[in-house]
């Protein structure tokens, strides 16, 4: 007689964008990954506040709008939080823990600011507690960082890891969008976060810089130690002489770890050397790239956001614990900041930077200026004077590596000189050449 085959169900919060996606993914490849799992996958109840959205992508799915529904059913065996924001999802999270439920999300807003209790709550319970498609949407990163690199000491991990920006910053580069236009572009596609400040501002990117930090040193990085810029102050000139002068402009996460100093974690725009391999990822593409030993150099490429993709990296989570039920090994791989390691000052972080001015346009301009940088102790690479704007001069320079302690402070003494009318932008610079 057949053995029965075996079916693990799961409970979805949320039917949006990924929700939605989820949905499609178990149907669609529904057999493939009955066949690969050695189990079947069943979504068996839908918490949505409009259930007619459900209905449209899988007519035959149950739905409730109460999450006892879920998180009290004893068939249920993963619950998926795909709602987004940090309450009441965070909540309904831990419910589910509590009750021996593994979780599956992609909520980087929680991750990032409740990862701790998460972990402690899914060991206690011997639970899964997995977010793939919390950083880089559908790329692997997470899982690879966890177990495939865990030989490794890593000392550098950097991404393009906002989509709606990357989308954003390509579109003004490549075709000169309006930044207000190309934003609703992002939101139409379903890239952007309800509240899309948190893609413009940096903050999305900075929690998941916090989590991949956390993961890549084993000490927890929280978002407040993050410093952060978003893209709003990036203007056409800025990207035209970006090019110029080789780079393209990227919003990037940075995290480093200095044996005996410890670590850094930064969301900026950056200027990036167009021979980086992450100056090519454009449109929504995601990248991450990491500096360890023993691997040396690693990048990880995709699409970073978006419904399938997403979907792609949520399912990935939901057969990982399906696969750990069926062997009775949930829990596995749970929290790995196992260190406490000091954070450095964002004063003390090194690096080049691009200043763009305008100056007084007249004879000794350029040494009073000059002197400035210098009494600062900021050394200048490229020095470049293309524009007029009436008794103004545009001038834009490219320094050496520099503190951000000396940056401001050079900043500072500019701009009360009376010859320098408006530092109009400053841009970290991504350049082993110039460090
Ligand atoms: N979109 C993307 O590309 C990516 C998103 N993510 C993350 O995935 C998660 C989901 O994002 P996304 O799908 O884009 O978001 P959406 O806004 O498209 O979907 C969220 C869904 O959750 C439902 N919901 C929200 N609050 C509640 C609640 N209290 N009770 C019941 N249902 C609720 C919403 O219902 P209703 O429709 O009624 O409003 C909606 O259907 C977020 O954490 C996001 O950061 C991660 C990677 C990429
Ligand atoms: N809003 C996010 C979605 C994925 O995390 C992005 O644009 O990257
Ligand atoms: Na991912």
């Amino acid at each position: 007689m057949a053995n029965k085959m075996k079916q693990i169900n799961i409970g979805l919060l949320g039917a949006g964008t990924v929700g939605g996606g989820v949905i499609l993914v178990l149907n669609q490849n529904r057999d493939l990954i009955t066949e690969r799992v050695g189990a079947e996958i069943q979504i068996k109840k839908v918490l949505a506040r409009h259930p007619e959205k459900v209905r449209a992508l899988d007519a035959s799915l149950p739905t409730t709008d109460k999450i006892e529904d879920i998180v009290n059913d004893p068939d249920i065996s993963i619950v998926v939080e795909l709602m987004g924001r940090e309450h009441p999802a965070l909540e309904y999270m831990e419910a589910a823990l509590r009750g021996g439920k593994n979780v599956v999300t992609a909520n980087k807003d929680v991750v990032a600011t409740h990862g701790k209790e998460l972990f402690e709550l899914a060991a206690a319970h011997h639970v899964d507690f997995l977010f793939e498609a919390a950083v880089a949407g559908g790329i692997p990163i997470i899982r690879p960082l966890k177990e495939s690199l865990a030989a490794n000491r890593i000392s550098k991990i950097m991404g393009i890891i906002n989509g709606t920006t990357n989308y954003m910053l390509t579109k003004m580069t490549q075709e000169h969008m309006d930044f207000a236009e190309v934003l609703k572009e992002a939101q139409d596609k379903g890239y952007a976060e309800s509240d899309p400040t948190a893609d413009v501002g940096g903050f999305d990117a900075a929690r998941k810089i916090a989590i991949l930090a956390s993961i890549a040193f084993n000490s927890r990085v929280g978002l407040d130690d993050v410093y952060v810029e978003g893209i709003d102050k990036i203007s056409s000139r800025d990207i035209e002489y970006a090019d110029e002068l080789g780079y393209v402009i990227k919003l990037l996460g940075i995290a480093k770890q200095k044996e005996g100093k410890g670590v850094s974690a930064r969301v900026h725009p950056t200027m990036l050397r167009k021979d980086h391999p992450l100056a090519t990822v454009n449109d929504v593409f995601n990248a991450v790239y990491v500096e360890g030993q023993p691997v040396g150099e690693a990048m990880f490429f995709g699409r970073g956001a978006g419904r399938m993709p997403t979907a792609s990296a949520v399912c990935g989570d939901i057969i990982e614990s399906t696969r750990n039920i069926l062997a009775g090994c949930t829990g596995r791989v749970g929290c790995t900041c196992y260190e406490a390691k000091p954070m450095l000052p964002p004063e003390e972080i090194i690096s080049p930077c691009y200043i763009r001015m305008l100056v007084e346009d007249q004879p000794g301009v350029w040494a009073t200026i000059a002197s400035a940088f210098g009494e600062n102790k900021v050394s200048l690479k490229t020095v470049v004077q293309k524009r007029s704007l009436g008794t103004l001069a545009e001038i834009v320079v490219i320094t050496y590596g520099v503190s951000e302690f000396a940056l401001r402070k050079a900043a500072d003494a500019l701009s009360k000189l009376a010859v320098v009318a408006r530092i109009c932008n400053i841009i970290r610079v991504e350049d082993s050449t110039l460090e």
